[in-house]
């Protein structure tokens, strides 16, 4: 930092390489480095991730600021760098959600983040950087992974590229949206059902992904006119309202066979959308032990797992189980896509990550 003032990158500059290699390895190593340190090697990665903040932005309901900061060391971009290089990143992410914001007059998203870095050896704040869709981006990529080791992972190392699924997405706003694209792009989806509460919404996406996905996959799209309707044939849901009452239940789901449910939304009161019968016959895995612990009180299941855990020692749930991961999103994974976006722009020239 030769001027002493922060390098600012704006929402193109970080857009331009945002890819999903990219997010993906920094999302699962931040998923990984914050696990207990009695689960791993002690030459491992690690994070300091206190619990994050809510600030009400006003008297009535659906703003909030929330600042969420992490220290994760000892890690690896898995970049082509020097492999043996690792990464420490000081990052603090300022988020805003405003769920009203879709419906003003000039539209604007729900969520609008900014992430801080600062220099690991010094503390000077060293970037700034617009966060808006790296949280989009990072929080589907923390339902892709999650999908990955809970889901496929049960029917064998080589089930995410074999094996043929159904997808829900059960809202279609910014997250529905992009998780309805990277599911498609990522495994082999049969059959994606979209239901979203405003119907045109779902109807837009499904012309739009048709476009892609119809043709050089074979992908039947389908727009829904209940969540019930969504899911009842689904392997995976995801699920990303701002719903504070149950949008899918027990009978929504195929009975007696394996499930996943990457339950994403509700902003503050992250288990709303989902019905408690669920829970109670799920395995539930979060990202993070510590933002559960302040955010997740009242769960009507215990938590079996961190994510993290689950890569590392391998106990997957069994094939006919229901499995949900609680995503609520977390700061270190803040830290490891931005440091992994810095890198990125860094380069003289761009490279499929
Ligand atoms: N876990 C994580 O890391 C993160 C979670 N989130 C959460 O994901 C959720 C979605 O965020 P985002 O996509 O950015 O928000 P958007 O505002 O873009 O979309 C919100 C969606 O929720 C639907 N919705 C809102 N209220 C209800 C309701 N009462 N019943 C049914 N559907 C409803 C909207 O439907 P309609 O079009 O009809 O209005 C819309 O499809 C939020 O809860 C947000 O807090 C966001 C970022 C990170
Ligand atoms: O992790 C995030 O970023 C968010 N999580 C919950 C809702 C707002 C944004």
């Amino acid at each position: 930092m030769s001027s002493g003032l922060p390098t600012y990158y704006n929402a193109d500059a970080v857009r331009e390489v945002l890819t999903w290699p990219l997010v993906n390895k920094a999302v699962e190593s931040a998923l990984v480095a914050i696990v207990k340190e009695d689960h791993k090697m002690p030459s491992s990665s690690f994070a300091f991730q206190p619990k994050r903040t809510f600030t009400a932005c006003g008297k009535e309901p659906g703003k909030i600021l929330l600042t969420m900061p992490a220290y994760v060391g000892n890690y690896k971009l898995k970049s082509p760098r020097d492999p043996g290089e690792v990464e420490y990143t000081v990052a603090c992410k300022l988020v805003t959600s405003f769920s009203g914001n879709p419906r003003r007059d000039l539209p604007l998203p729900s969520i609008q983040a900014h992430v801080l870095l600062f220099d690991y050896q010094t503390g000077q704040l060293s970037a700034i950087m617009e966060g808006t869709d790296l949280t989009t981006w990072r929080t589907v990529s923390a339902s892709l992974v999650a999908t990955k080791y809970l889901y496929f992972r049960r029917f064998g190392a080589q089930a995410e590229q074999e094996r043929n699924i159904n997808v829900a997405i059960v809202g279609c706003g910014v997250q529905g949206q992009l998780h309805a694209a990277a599911f498609c792009a990522h495994f082999r989806v049969r059959q994606l059902n979209l239901y979203n509460r405003t119907q045109a919404k779902a109807q837009d996406l499904a012309y739009q992904l048709r476009q892609k996905f119809s043709t050089e996959s074979g992908t039947q799209i389908n727009v829904c006119s209940s969540p019930n309707e969504a899911c009842h044939d689904a392997d995976i849901i995801c699920i990303a309202t701002y719903s504070k009452e149950p949008l899918i239940n027990l009978a929504s789901l195929k009975a007696n066979q394996g499930v996943h449910i990457n339950a994403v939304g509700a902003g503050e009161n992250h288990f709303s959308e989902v019905a408690p019968d669920i829970y109670q016959r799920a395995k539930v895995y979060v990202d993070c032990y510590a933002n559960a612990e302040a955010e997740l009180v009242g769960l009507p299941a215990p938590i079996t797992a961190e994510v993290g855990e689950i890569i590392l020692d391998g106990n997957y749930p069994r094939e006919a189980e229901i499995s949900i991961f609680q995503s609520m999103g977390m700061a270190s994974e803040d830290a490891c896509v931005a440091q992994a976006v810095r890198y990125a722009l860094s380069l003289p020239q761009r490279f499929p990550y």
